[in-house]
């Protein structure tokens, strides 16, 4: 099989800002950074930005001040990073579109993909960490875990979707998601 050209799949130039958005366990991190790799763009994680930034960790926010002080910071956070960065590959946290109009700051500063990833495969990506999830912990079992994601998932749905690229599980490997990227520009 032939390797496709690296150029078919450049970024263009319009595009400098490429935000990811999807469920905790989608694969926002993970992607996030191989695309930023790929395209040649610095990356940077809300969720990381926002621990730096105060110094404890989303758990330690979730419990010591509430989550509306959490989504405020992280409302904040986000306006601040797409100010300060022209040029940025951006994973979110999994609730960020659904907060404080963050939806209408993504879409209009930066091309928003979509990481949709079953409800099924969540569970299995998140059983051994959903402890360290403030949303996620103190659940029973994987079926408590599940029924959370899909009542979470459902509730999102909307936010989600209004991104103009949806990448669905299976295909969401790093040289699909340029493939979406590439035919979104030549179609634009
Ligand atoms: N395409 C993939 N196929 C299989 N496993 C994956 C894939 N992408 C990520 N993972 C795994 O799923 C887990 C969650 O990935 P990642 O942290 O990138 O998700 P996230 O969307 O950033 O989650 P969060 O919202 O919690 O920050 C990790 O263990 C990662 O290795
Ligand atoms: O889905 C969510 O609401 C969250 C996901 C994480 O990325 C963190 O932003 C936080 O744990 C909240
Ligand atoms: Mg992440």
């Amino acid at each position: 099989m032939t390797r496709p050209s690296p150029v078919r799949y450049a970024l263009p130039a319009t595009a400098k800002r490429l935000h990811l958005i999807g469920m905790p366990g989608a694969g926002k991190t993970t992607l996030g950074r191989a695309l930023a790799v790929a395209y040649g763009l610095p990356f940077l994680d809300l969720d990381e930005e926002i621990v730096q930034r105060e110094q404890r960790s989303v758990s330690e926010i979730f419990a010591q001040e509430g989550e509306e002080y959490f989504r405020q910071r992280e409302a904040d956070t986000l306006r601040d990073v797409v100010a300060t960065y022209p040029r940025l590959v951006l994973a979110t946290g999994g609730g960020t579109p659904c907060f404080h109009h963050n939806l209408e700051v993504l879409l209009t500063t930066g091309l928003t993909l979509y990481l949709a990833v079953p409800v099924e495969e969540l569970v299995r990506r998140l059983q051994a960490v959903a402890a360290s999830r403030p949303l996620l912990a103190a659940l029973p079992d994987a079926a408590g875990l599940e029924t959370r994601l899909r009542e979470t998932l459902a509730a999102r749905q909307g936010f989600y979707d209004s991104a103009p690229i949806c990448c669905a599980a299976p295909t969401c490997s790093l040289e699909a998601v340029q493939q979406l990227i590439a035919r979104y520009f030549t179609t634009a």
